[in-house]
């Protein structure tokens, strides 16, 4: 009974001890970073800005990370990039991967954010919890090398984009302009907000990345090389402003290639790989004492960051990667910490965010915002877009109106005329040619500049890609019908086809349903190849639509076992559709002057000529609305499989 009563009373105090180290450790943090805020903070109206600073702390902790990337169709390769590697960040703290290039900062950065969840082994965990993806995505925000952003809006503009994606529709628009402010005037961006974003200079774009991504306070930032590009002092700005916001509680952690000393300094963690292993993780501060301890002390005068990615490169010796990474203990040991016995405890950390009670749930949409006001906004966005870049909107009208006048004049009355019907059937033609490639190239052309922003902002969980979807398609549609109707109009009127109203509605509306589905068929092609790629197939890919038009060889003549083709041609049904709305519709006979012979005077004997019937107007119309619908969700789900693959 005495024995039990003894380790019960020693279980007790073992108990209490931890839980009053524990309580040191926590109270260590919190003081020590209030005390750097103090201390440290390079700009002091930074200070006031509470509304900036975050109560929920996320502490990272991984173990065993393997990365296997898998190239090659045929013959499968893969190859690891990083090898098992461990290690913690700490909130509060400003972190820094880095290493040599190829190393594996971005891979592991990748696959820290998850970003990057294909071929990846390991694990992470959050205040000492298995990470929850969704959950941890919606407290944090990556941001990349290049600055995505959308070119022809203000700062301000996009600022209010980013707010009104990210705080939601409840938020009122006096909250939003004030957080907008706030962030501006921290980020130094103030006198800069009615600047295109095309104009400002690398630093300052990013910089506005960061504010973009800062509207609804991350708890993690991951940054990849947010310095590359960049001068020296817009360097140290750019540094110290993710200080500053680490020092606010946030987690931040970015890679970074080859720090200045006076960079280096400014960061509180370092984490250098090598070939895809860790051969040092603990204080910028610490980093000369550690390499002193494995007998590879840093020259005097030299930067240790330069040292330490030297050693990395094998500079010294092959072999001092291996020593490093065992002393390391590939990222396993804490040794190296300022104060190790100050991390903060993960059980506090889950109480002290459980009191907060903001930390974000597994559950439910990734995004803040309803579908409903992501549509809204993204489509204000997009007609922003083409106020501002007018020169695309006249080019599109200007090219319907001389193209229009072009054909007009090549084939002037020769609707009417029962001379000419085989002209005017070569006109119907290249009018969908017209239409075709003017619209499907063009969205071939502009698409894929859109990816990077679209992956960007998907993946930081700006909008849906439903809604991205839905928004580029209706933004669109003003332009497109306008254009149609004036080269329509055009066209219809010079080349003297029949003045029935019915009948040109019909020609009408065949014209603008081609226009989409050739968009449909370019939004497919953009989706999955690059620029270059997609000029190359887009038109290969329509010169079977073409084949099987029925044109060239009509439908008739066509051999049985190319027969399939006609089905999917939709040059096909709007070749019929126009047809039966010129020449369809027991249309009366043809003028004919007295001194020529008219071969197709009588409308039914073309159309027996080439074996169409006229009468399946509404047969093409569906026909073309049915094509429309598949190839839009096709160019969806190839742009879904897009944004996974990429993943
Ligand atoms: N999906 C992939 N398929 C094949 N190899 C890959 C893949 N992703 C990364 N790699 C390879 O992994 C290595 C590490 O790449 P990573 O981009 O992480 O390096 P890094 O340290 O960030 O380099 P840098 O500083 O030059 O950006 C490189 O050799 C790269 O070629």
């Amino acid at each position: 009974m005495e024995v039990v009563l003894h380790e019960a009373s020693q279980n007790a105090d073992r108990h209490t001890k931890q839980h009053e180290s524990e309580r040191k450790s926590e109270r260590a943090f919190y003081k020590e970073r209030d005390h750097e805020s103090v201390k440290k903070s390079p700009n002091e109206e930074v200070l006031s800005c509470k509304k900036l600073s975050v109560d929920v702390y996320v502490d990272i902790q991984f173990e065993n990370i393997k990365f296997t990337a898998r190239s090659g169709y045929i013959k499968k390769e893969s190859k690891e990039i990083l090898h098992s590697v461990n290690g913690r960040f700490p909130p509060g703290k400003l972190i820094a991967i880095m290493g040599p290039s190829g190393a594996g900062k971005s891979t592991l950065l990748d696959v820290l954010s998850g970003y990057r969840i294909t071929g990846v082994d390991g694990n992470v965990y959050t205040n000492g919890n298995p990470r929850q993806l969704n959950a941890f995505r919606k407290m944090s925000c990556y941001i990349t090398q290049e600055d995505r952003l959308q070119p022809l809006l203000t700062v301000q503009e996009n600022m209010q984009v980013a707010a009104d994606l990210k705080l939601g529709q409840f938020v009122s628009k006096k909250s939003k302009n004030e957080r907008i402010k706030e962030i501006l005037l921290t980020l130094g961006l103030e006198n800069t907000a009615n600047v295109p974003t095309k104009r400002l200079s690398g630093g300052q774009r990013k910089r506005l990345s960061i504010a973009l991504e800062l509207i609804d306070n991350p708890l993690i930032m991951f940054l990849d090389e947010p310095t590359t590009g960049l001068d020296s002092s817009s360097c140290s700005q750019c540094i110290r402003l993710l200080q500053m916001l680490a020092q606010q509680g946030r987690t931040i952690i970015c890679t970074i290639h080859q720090p200045t000393a006076s960079l280096f300094q400014l960061f509180d963690l370092v984490y250098v790989l090598s070939r895809g292993k860790c051969i040092y993780q603990g204080a910028a501060s610490k980093l000369v004492s550690f390499l002193e301890s494995v007998n590879l002390p840093c020259p005097t005068y030299h930067n240790p960051a330069d040292y330490v990615i030297e050693l990395a490169c094998d500079e010294y010796g092959e072999d001092k990667v291996d020593i490093l990474n065992s002393a390391s203990q590939n990222g396993k040991t804490l040794d190296w910490f300022e104060r190790p016995e100050y991390l903060p405890s993960l059980n506090k950390l889950r109480e002290s965010n459980q009191r907060s009670q903001k930390t974000p749930d597994n559950s439910g949409s990734l995004q803040s915002t309803s579908q409903w006001n992501q549509l809204k906004v993204l489509m204000g966005r997009g007609f922003l877009n083409c106020k501002r870049d007018l020169t695309l909107t006249y080019m599109r009208l200007g090219v319907n109106v001389i193209v229009g006048l072009m054909l007009g004049t090549l084939y002037w009355q020769a609707g009417n005329h029962g001379g000419k019907v085989l002209d005017n059937y070569n006109l119907l033609f290249s009018i969908l040619m017209h239409h075709m490639m003017s619209t499907m190239m063009l969205t071939i052309l502009t698409f894929p500049n859109e990816m990077s922003i679209l992956i960007k902002e998907h993946f930081n969980r700006w909008y849906s890609l439903k809604m991205y979807y839905t928004a580029v398609t209706l933004v669109d549609i003003p332009v497109s019908v306008v254009s149609c109707f004036i080269f329509t109009v055009i066209v219809y009127f010079m080349s003297g086809q029949p003045m029935e109203l019915n009948r040109l509605l019909m020609f009408g509306a065949i014209s603008i349903l081609v226009v989409f589905v050739a968009q449909s068929f370019g939004l497919m092609v953009g989706a999955v190849f690059n620029v270059v790629n997609g000029t190359f197939f887009g038109p290969c890919l329509s010169v079977p639509m073409m084949m099987f038009a029925g044109f060239g060889v009509t439908l008739r003549d066509l051999p049985s076992y190319l027969y399939w083709g006609s089905y999917i041609s939709y040059l096909r049904y709007g070749l019929e559709g126009v047809v039966s709305a010129i020449y369809g519709q027991d249309r009366k006979i043809l003028d004919c002057p007295e001194e020529e012979y008219c071969h197709f005077k009588y409308p039914s004997k073309f159309l027996k000529e080439i074996s169409m019937q006229g009468d399946q107007f509404w047969n093409d119309v569906i026909a073309l609305l049915i094509i429309f619908f598949f190839l839009r969700i096709l160019a969806y789900c190839f742009l879904k499989w897009k944004l996974n693959c990429v993943r």
